[in-house]
């Protein structure tokens, strides 16, 4: 078994817990309420702003312009692609996105945000890759089984959203599966259990970051 596959095999159970959050299940039965959908746009926009500084922190410490390309890939992606889901959650709520721009990050996302900037900022490139891998990682797993569940319903109000999730990512995401494992396979016992560490810890992140939508967390003070 490869570095990536024990990953996701140990990652297993917490893409299930993701998968059951009610944040997801009742977006899978169009209930998901519009304080949740607003929150986690408001929350999303500013994390994806910190994973595309994330990517180009990475890509100072790549050594190929094949690397540096894949990152830039994963950038343009965020600017010119993932307001596409964003759009689609503002049409539920009956909102303007550009209305929900410039708030200030939530404990969770805050938290997420910061380990991904200090990680590639002070990190291994490996270290800087794994941290960031369930981002789309665990998206594109949600997003094929929504795309299963709802038989691939256009009328779906949350349609635009998981079609997008379910195939956008996937060959980009294998060639960084790739790429993790052979940096693995030229890392120690130490660096990769490094590595494992902060997988892990971003997997429980997206739980995080779901809940905190789903429940509106706030700073209590
Ligand atoms: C928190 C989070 N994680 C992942 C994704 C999918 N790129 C996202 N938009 N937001």
């Amino acid at each position: 078994m490869s570095f990536t596959q024990d990953l996701r095999k140990e990652a297993e159970p917490l893409f299930e817990k993701i998968y059951y959050h009610p944040f997801i299940q009742e977006l899978k039965d169009e209930t998901l309420s519009k304080e949740a959908l607003i929150h986690y746009v408001k929350q999303d926009y500013e994390y994806l702003n910190a994973m595309i500084q994330t990517r180009a922190l990475t890509m100072a410490k790549c050594s190929s312009r094949k690397e540096m390309a894949l990152l830039n890939e994963g950038i343009s992606f965020i600017l010119n692609d993932e307001s596409h889901p964003h759009h689609n959650f503002c049409d539920v709520a009956g909102v303007g996105y550009e209305e929900l721009h410039g708030e200030s990050l939530a404990p969770a996302a805050h938290h997420y945000s910061q380990l991904m900037l200090q990680t590639a900022a002070s990190g291994t490139l490996g270290e800087a890759l794994a941290v960031a891998l369930p981002c789309p990682w665990v998206y594109l797993d949600i997003g094929k089984r929504l795309y299963e569940e709802i038989q691939g319903n256009k009328r779906h109000i949350f349609y635009p959203w998981i079609s997008f999730y379910g195939a956008q990512e996937e060959p980009r995401i294998n060639k960084t599966l790739e790429w993790l494992d052979k940096i693995a396979e030229q890392s120690t016992a130490k660096e990769c259990e490094s590595m494992r560490k902060l997988f892990m810890t971003g997997c429980r992140m997206e739980y995080m970051f779901f809940d905190m939508a789903y429940t509106q967390q706030k700073w209590p003070v």
